[in-house]
């Protein structure tokens, strides 16, 4: 059944239903603690819906950061059902509540049990010791050493590309419109395959694969109220994840080849420990390690799960900052060029080395992570306050009853979040040309002077603390070989004016040309004579 065609009395049981629950968890987890400071912030139109302001809209930036200049740098906004969150743009509050990531704050009651539910009891959704306990088997396998071995594995996925391109550019020197984002999709599932747990998707050699159509499902491709509906309440009620809906079928076939492919995996290193070919990949390595233990620190269901973590975290987040990578530079063709200039000065005729990509491309450097700054896959953090805390401020806010506070109370069963896109693009931090792509700030002698964030180069798109992103390593490498090639070999211009680019509901936002049919970028690609 449509959404329009939804009736206002089954709205209200559907609403009903969900303030009940979350009423019933939120009074169980607040029980016997203390008051969270009473905040200012922004009013709710009404009880039902909460502050509405957010909603549809494709920036939120400008609103938080009117908020934050009006209420100060820790606010209060008001939720659906008379909830609230506390939002924190403080650097020292943000640093704080990393760093208690996984024991004081911990994933939302629904995050959890949706990432169980559909990803498995993998890194993602384990909290204190366990969390600790997985993320030290984990790390080894992200190591530079490591991420060093798998770089031509980015390079293979790229030149692929850039050959089937080619190909289609054949016989057009006038150029071929390409939806890009389909593409970087490809490059980013084959390689998170290949380096992840040796494994070929094969969308870059025209296959389709079972993940694919998952991913596709779970971003909303194939909406419609019944299954949307049976697929938010199954993690509540398991016995509906077996009801024969499209989607479930999909995840059921996700997990049979996620599945498949870990017994091949297994085999493989079984092999390779009697003399077979190296094992590089990062499941591969930690099957080895766990191997050569005498006490296994992670179960083989967890093994999986993090087959499935390396999928949810290292896919979408590539391809999407990729995607973005490329409509930036249609909107500022001279950076492309710039950009291209440097490589092919460079690189005229060979590929960069990991070192290399790492330290000695500055304007590509500059691109990638201006690219990060403006676009961070994942917008916001949001966490439940697993136990009572005191948050601290490097500046003194006035609370709603008039006390200026240099710190916060937070009480156990709040909504804490970190707007990561508001952080990387807030004026009072990044200056006053803050909100445009101008990769040439990462190339000025005081940059970040100002700037008291912490995260990697001052950024939250790879958060910090415990949860801090593992892959990241692992990303740039990705980001900068995929985007080195195809800027050295093909240039890219909109079809026509520059177009509005709107947000395409995914599992993360993921970027649309407006007017467009589903996700997509069509973006007019010639070949570099
Ligand atoms: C541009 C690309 C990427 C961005 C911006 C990014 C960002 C993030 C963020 C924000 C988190 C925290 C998630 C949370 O708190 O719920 C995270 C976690 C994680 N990321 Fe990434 N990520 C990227 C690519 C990757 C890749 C390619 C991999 C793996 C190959 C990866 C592996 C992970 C893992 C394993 C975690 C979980 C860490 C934990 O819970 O301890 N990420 N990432």
């Amino acid at each position: 059944m449509p959404l329009s065609q939804l009736g206002t009395t089954d709205v209200l049981y559907l609403l009903g239903g969900a303030w009940t629950v979350s009423y019933i968890v939120s009074r169980l987890l607040r029980r016997g603690s203390s008051a969270t400071t009473p905040l200012l912030g922004p009013p709710s139109q009404s009880w039902l819906l909460g502050n509405r302001a957010l909603a549809g809209v494709d920036n939120e930036v400008p609103i938080y950061e009117q908020w934050a200049n009006q209420y100060g740098r820790v606010f209060q906004i008001g939720g659906p059902l008379g909830s609230s969150r506390v939002v924190l743009c403080d650097p020292k509050a943000i640093a704080h509540f990393y760093s208690k990531e996984t024991f004081t704050y911990v994933q939302t009651a629904f995050a959890k049990i949706f990432i169980g539910t559909f990803f498995g009891r993998g890194l993602l959704m384990a909290e204190g010791e366990s969390h600790r306990r997985q993320r030290k088997a984990l790390t080894p396998a992200f190591s530079n050493a490591a991420i060093r071995k798998l770089t031509n594995v980015f390079f293979d996925s790229a030149y692929k590309c850039k050959a089937i391109w080619d190909g289609m550019l054949e016989s057009h020197p006038e150029g071929v419109v390409i939806n890009v984002q389909q593409w970087m999709n490809n490059i980013a599932l084959d390689s998170i395959g290949i380096a992840g747990f040796s494994h070929n998707f094969g969308q870059l050699d025209g296959k389709t694969s079972d993940v694919a159509n998952a991913f596709n499902s779970l971003g909303g491709d194939d909406r419609n109220i019944f299954t949307a509906f049976i697929f938010l309440l199954s993690p509540y009620f398991p016995f509906l994840a077996t009801l024969p809906t499209k989607r479930n079928r999909v995840m059921r076939k996700l997990r049979q080849s996620l599945s498949n492919i870990s017994d091949e995996l297994l085999e493989r290193t079984r092999k390779e420990s009697q003399g077979g070919v190296e094992e590089k990949s990062i499941i591969g390595l930690l099957i080895k390690a766990e191997n050569a233990k005498t006490d296994l620190t992670l179960t083989q269901e967890e093994v999986l799960a993090q087959m499935n973590v390396l999928l949810l975290a290292g896919y979408e987040t590539t391809s999407i900052s990729l995607t973005w990578a490329l409509i930036e530079l249609c909107r500022f063709p001279e950076q492309q060029r710039k950009l291209r200039d440097e490589l092919l000065s460079q690189f005229p005729s060979s590929d960069p080395t990991w070192d290399q990509l790492m330290t000695t491309i500055p304007y590509l450097d500059a691109v990638v992570h201006e690219t990060l700054r403006m676009h961070p896959p994942l917008v916001t953090t949001t966490r439940k306050a697993a136990e009572d805390d005191v948050v601290p401020l490097s500046a003194p806010i006035v609370t709603r009853d008039g006390q200026t506070v240099s710190s916060i109370s937070v009480a156990k069963g709040t909504t804490v979040s970190a707007p990561i896109h508001l952080m990387n693009q807030a004026e009072w931090l990044w200056g006053p040309n803050a909100r445009e792509f101008y990769p040439e700030r990462w190339l000025e002698p005081n940059f970040g002077e100002k700037n008291d964030v912490q995260g990697h180069r001052h950024l939250l798109s790879f958060v910090d603390g415990p949860r801090t992103c593992l892959g990241k390593n692992f990303a740039l490498a990705e980001f900068k070989a995929a985007l080195s090639v195809i800027i050295r070999n093909f240039t890219f211009e909109f079809e026509g004016p520059e177009p509005k680019i709107e947000k395409h509901i995914s599992i993360l936002p993921r970027p649309k040309i407006a007017g467009q049919d589903g996700a997509k970028v069509p973006l007019r690609v010639r070949r570099v004579e």
